[in-house]
């Protein structure tokens, strides 16, 4: 029996129940849609990405704030952590939105039907339909959104090995909390994890290839934190990994100056590779980028009429909010149509990131670095958390401001924020770049409440020689 006579034929296909899974709503209840997702419903950010790390994260940072006590003149002491009930609370909270969103989609949607297996591009039907392969099942799609998502990237040096190593995805399952954690890599994943594993009790090695932690974020801010990082964990810079063994100790990471880390849980966050590479894309004439995304323009159609593409298979930030943002965009283009001459588009313009570590990082726009590689006249202001009343009461010795603006007119280029709350107080900043505030009309246009930790990012564009 052919596809079509079993009847799998379908007006949309959505490959990923993360951000694509959002696509469907009452205006799409016309359409017949067939959702395929291979791992946990709700992909990245619910199950294993941004939310449950961030409880984690919100645990790690009461740990810290009981452990700072006498700083401000109280008696307590941090004891330990029930990494168990942790574990539970997280994911007892998690676990049943994945099910429910599942469900909701199985049982009260009759226009969706839900394929739980790997899909794959098979090339077109004569009549241009797009064929979907999943688990001996073809389904026909008039059309197709690609949201796919990453997967966590395992150099070879690892994979090869016959050590068990862990990623995000199993890392915070973990039964116990490990005594030595070793963190492979020094972006977003790395800072955020050890961070959790750090302050919750784990002693822990973060191994970088470069000189720096984070490197992607301004220098200035790369450097103070990988400053913090070394009082806090046993930061590994320049490290080239050059074996990975078990030992009857635990685990011994290698390098090539001779050196090597021990420990007893071995984390890998060395990036995320999109997942385009396993859609059989070819067979439909879609090409990836070098770095493995998706081809599409900024409205999310790819080279094959009628396919999409958004969030982390095809962007550029690997962000959920972003992933949200194009999401919303394919969405409202399905529902023009694909050759509207009104198509909405991505505005990749200001994206924010923060990273959940300790201290908080948060930035947007340019670095100094790339403002002055792009040729802008620019002034830069950095000020101490330390300089303003909040950081005072917090005892602030580490916490910084960055403001990076266009000499002359004020056009903030720029913001790079290191500290308690990084990501709440770069708020404004993004405000206001967004809608075209300039620094002057930023700082003197309206009230900052006083005493309040945005006071520091006031007195840096205040400080701005413009
Ligand atoms: C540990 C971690 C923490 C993060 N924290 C943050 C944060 O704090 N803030 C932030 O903005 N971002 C954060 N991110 C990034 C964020 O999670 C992602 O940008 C976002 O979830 C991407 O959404 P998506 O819809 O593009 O992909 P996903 O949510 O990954 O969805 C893709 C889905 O497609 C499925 N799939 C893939 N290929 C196939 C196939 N062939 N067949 C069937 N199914 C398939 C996958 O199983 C997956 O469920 C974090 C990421 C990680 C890993
Ligand atoms: N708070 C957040 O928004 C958040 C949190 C987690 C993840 N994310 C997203 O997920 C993405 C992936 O996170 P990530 O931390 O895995 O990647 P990342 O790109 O942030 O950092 C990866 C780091 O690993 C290093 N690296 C690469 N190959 C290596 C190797 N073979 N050996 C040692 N180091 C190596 C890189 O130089 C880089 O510094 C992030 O870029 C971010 O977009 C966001």
């Amino acid at each position: 029996m052919t596809a079509r006579e079993a009847g799998h034929v379908v007006d949309l296909a959505i490959i990923g129940s993360g951000s694509g899974n959002s696509i469907p709503d009452d205006r799409f209840d016309n359409l017949s849609i067939a959702i395929f997702e291979e791992g946990v419903y709700g992909g990245t950010c619910l199950n294993v990405g941004c939310i449950p790390t961030k409880m984690f994260v919100y645990a790690a940072d009461v740990a810290d704030t009981i452990r700072d006590a006498a700083r401000y003149g109280m008696t307590a002491s941090f004891d330990g952590a029930d990494w168990p009930s942790i574990v539970e609370r997280v994911f007892g909270r998690i676990d049943p939105i994945s099910a429910g969103g599942k469900e909701y989609r199985v049982e009260r949607c009759p226009n969706v039907t839900v394929y739980p297996s790997h899909v794959v591009f098979d090339g077109r039907d004569p009549d241009g339909l797009y064929r979907l392969v999943t688990d001996g099942v073809t389904v026909l799609a008039r059309q197709v959104v690609i949201a796919a998502g990453a997967r966590p990237v395992i150099p070879p040096v690892i994979a090869d090995s016959d050590v068990r190593h862990y990623t995000n995805n199993d890392i915070m399952r973990l039964p116990a909390l490990p005594e030595r954690l070793i963190i492979v890599g020094s972006g977003y994943i790395a800072a955020e994890f050890a961070h959790v594993f750090g302050s919750l009790g784990s002693r822990v090695s973060i191994i970088a290839r470069s000189g720096r932690l984070l490197r992607s974020q301004d220098e200035d801010i790369s450097e103070r934190f990988t400053e913090v990082a070394r009082q806090q964990w046993d930061v590994r810079l320049n490290s080239d990994i050059t074996g990975v063994a078990e030992t009857t100790d635990g685990i011994r990471v290698s390098f090539a100056d001779g050196g090597h880390c021990d420990g007893d849980v071995l984390l890998v966050a060395v990036g995320r590779q999109p997942n385009g590479d396993r859609l059989g894309l070819a067979s439909i004439g879609v090409g990836l980028h070098d770095d493995g995304r998706v081809v599409c323009d900024d409205a999310g159609r790819t080279t094959a009429p009628g396919v999409w593409a958004l969030g982390d298979v095809s962007s550029p930030y690997q962000l959920k909010h972003v992933a949200n943002h194009e999401q919303r965009v394919v969405q409202s283009n399905l529902l023009k149509g694909w050759d509207a001459t009104d198509l909405d588009s991505f505005d990749h313009r200001y994206v924010p990131g923060a990273v959940f570590t300790h201290p908080q990082v948060a930035s947007v726009g340019l670095s100094e670095k790339q403002a002055r590689d792009a040729g802008h006249d620019i002034t830069v202001k950095v000020q101490n958390y330390g300089d303003v009343a909040y950081g005072w009461a917090m005892e602030d010795t580490t916490g910084l401001c960055k403001v990076i603006a266009e000499r002359g007119t004020g056009r903030i280029l720029g913001c790079h924020i290191l500290g308690p709350q990084a990501s709440t107080v770069i708020q404004p900043v993004i405000q206001a770049m967004s809608f075209g505030l300039d620094a002057q009309a930023m700082a003197r246009g309206q009230y900052w409440i006083h005493p309040a930790m945005p006071e520091v990012l006031e007195n840096a564009l205040l400080g701005l020689d413009l």
